[in-house]
């Protein structure tokens, strides 16, 4: 059983949750985790695809939301070439089952949420659901995550590809 774990990350809080889901779900399925630049757009051979981007705007990024990101941060992106939105539009898609994930701010009444978002989408396209969309919290904008959220996130993975198989 193969897994696929696509992320889009600004300032690398969801490149490392991405990561820790992928170490989770190593524990009972082949894994690719794959930045989203670089995934290709067929999911051939993919039992489980697991798609992640930072919450922008309530909602999955956008190009002016990445724009602001990039002019606003610190230091150099990590998705420097489109986003998840994006790359839902262009997946050819089938019924693969996904699950999504996000990281957003560590604030309980901040409504919106991109894995929602990327649920909504995914499942207009045809794929799906296998589990509840789910948040991890970063308590700043450029992180760093809060305490616990990487081993939140390995557990999570873990749980969904014993799920799976
Ligand atoms: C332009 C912009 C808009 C944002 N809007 C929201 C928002 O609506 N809700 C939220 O919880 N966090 C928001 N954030 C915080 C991001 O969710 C946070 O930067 C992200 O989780 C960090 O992940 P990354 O390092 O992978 O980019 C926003 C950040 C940026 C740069």
């Amino acid at each position: 059983m193969r897994a696929l774990v696509v992320y889009e990350s600004m300032f690398g809080n969801t490149q490392k949750i991405a990561e820790a889901i992928a170490d989770g779900l190593a524990a009972n399925m082949t894994v690719d985790v794959v930045e989203v630049g670089s995934a290709g757009t067929s999911l051939d051979g993919v039992d489980l695809l697991v798609v992640g981007g930072p919450t922008h705007a309530f909602s999955m990024s956008r190009e002016s939301t990445r724009k602001s990101a990039t002019e606003h941060g610190s230091g150099t992106v990590v998705s420097k070439a489109g986003g998840i939105r994006e790359w839902i539009a262009d997946l050819h898609a089938g019924s693969t089952p996904f699950a999504t994930f996000d990281t957003k701010a560590d604030k309980p009444h901040l409504p919106g949420s991109a894995a929602h978002a990327a649920r909504r989408h995914l499942r207009h396209r045809g794929l799906r659901p296998f589990a509840a969309a789910t948040s991890f919290y970063v308590t700043d904008m450029e992180g760093p995550l809060a305490d616990g959220e990487e081993e939140r996130a390995r557990r999570w993975g873990e749980q969904l590809g014993l799920a799976a198989t």
